[in-house]
């Protein structure tokens, strides 16, 4: 299906319509649902409308388990010199997630408009945890932003939840940003539990959060059977879930939250797709796996957000 055009086409027309619509709103103080949505869903238009046109763009990029001393220093080395053809002071935030043992090689001499990421962090204060890296000790390295609850770390480290919603709000004290992941399997999808395993997984962070803690956070909605598989969700699949995820957030923190967080899709994100996935009203950005390795394909994706703005 053809996306909907460019995001600050869009964006112009949302303005327009927003407007009008906030402005009933405002008078009403009542959400309103849109029709036109799959299957029982719909998105609520309220009076902070308008904000929805400001979430920036956000490309995250998580190495995982990957490199080497001379194979990161050269992803460097490609993502410093690669052409750049959006407004990263503005317009798009990148994040790069490399291993624990290349955070400070990739802080140091990664370009300073890509913030850096750890991929795990220690939810205590440090002291005789073996084998763990607290949050203090990011902080320490200037590390801003922490991934929480993969769904690696939820399957193969037993993370549950409320693990991952305690480490949210510990990292969040700890004045870490967190991309806080979420994400069903196949058996999930195939038996129409979708929404109600996202339930689940958004109840214990809704739980662990204020209101406020929530400018800290970025929600990674990631299907695991799209993961390193090459069957990315469909664009109409993942703004479906985003649209759920973004109403979740409206009925259970608030319409602000709703409006400002920005969510991102990952799952078999390339080159190839990002451009029409990111035109959906409700993606707000990527969390790449695989193609981030590659500074062409991964610059490649960050330049698509042209498309999305
Ligand atoms: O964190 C990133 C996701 O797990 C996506 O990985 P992928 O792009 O290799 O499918």
């Amino acid at each position: 299906m053809a996306s909907r055009g460019s995001r600050s086409a869009r964006s112009g027309r949302v303005l327009l319509g927003a407007a009008v619509v906030a402005s009933a709103l405002l008078m009403l103080q009542t959400p309103v649902d849109f029709v036109g949505m799959s299957a029982g869903d719909s998105r609520r238009v309220s009076r902070t409308a308008l904000m929805a046109a400001k979430r920036r763009f956000f490309i995250g990029g998580n190495w995982k388990a990957n490199g080497s001393p001379a194979s990161v220093k050269q992803l460097i080395e490609e993502l410093n010199s690669a052409k750049l053809e959006v407004d990263t002071s503005k317009d798009v935030e990148v994040v790069c997630s490399p291993p624990f043992v290349y955070l400070s090689q990739v802080k140091s001499d990664l370009r300073k408009d890509y913030a850096v990421a750890a991929q795990n962090m220690w939810d205590k204060a440090p002291g005789a945890w073996t084998g763990e890296t607290p949050a203090a000790m990011l902080k320490d390295m200037s590390i801003d932003w922490v991934v929480l609850g993969h769904s690696e770390r939820r399957e193969s480290c037993g993370e549950t939840s409320e693990v991952v919603a305690s480490k949210t709000k510990f990292a969040i004290e700890s004045g870490l940003s967190t991309i806080t992941c979420i994400g069903e399997k196949l058996e999930e999808r195939e038996s129409g539990k979708t929404f109600e395993l996202l339930d689940l997984q958004m109840k214990p962070i809704a739980a662990a959060l204020n209101e406020e803690d929530w400018d800290k956070v970025v929600l990674a909605y990631e299907p695991v059977w799209a993961i390193g598989t090459g069957k990315v969700a469909t664009p109409e699949q993942a703004e479906e879930t985003h649209a759920f995820l973004r109403k979740w957030l409206a009925d259970n923190v608030s319409q602000k939250v709703s409006d400002s967080v920005r969510i991102l899709y990952g799952g078999s994100v390339n080159n190839k797709n990002s451009e029409e996935l990111g035109t959906k009203p409700n993606i707000d950005g990527f969390l790449v796996g695989g193609a981030s390795l590659k500074g062409g394909a991964f610059t490649t994706i960050i330049n698509s957000a042209k498309a999305a703005m």
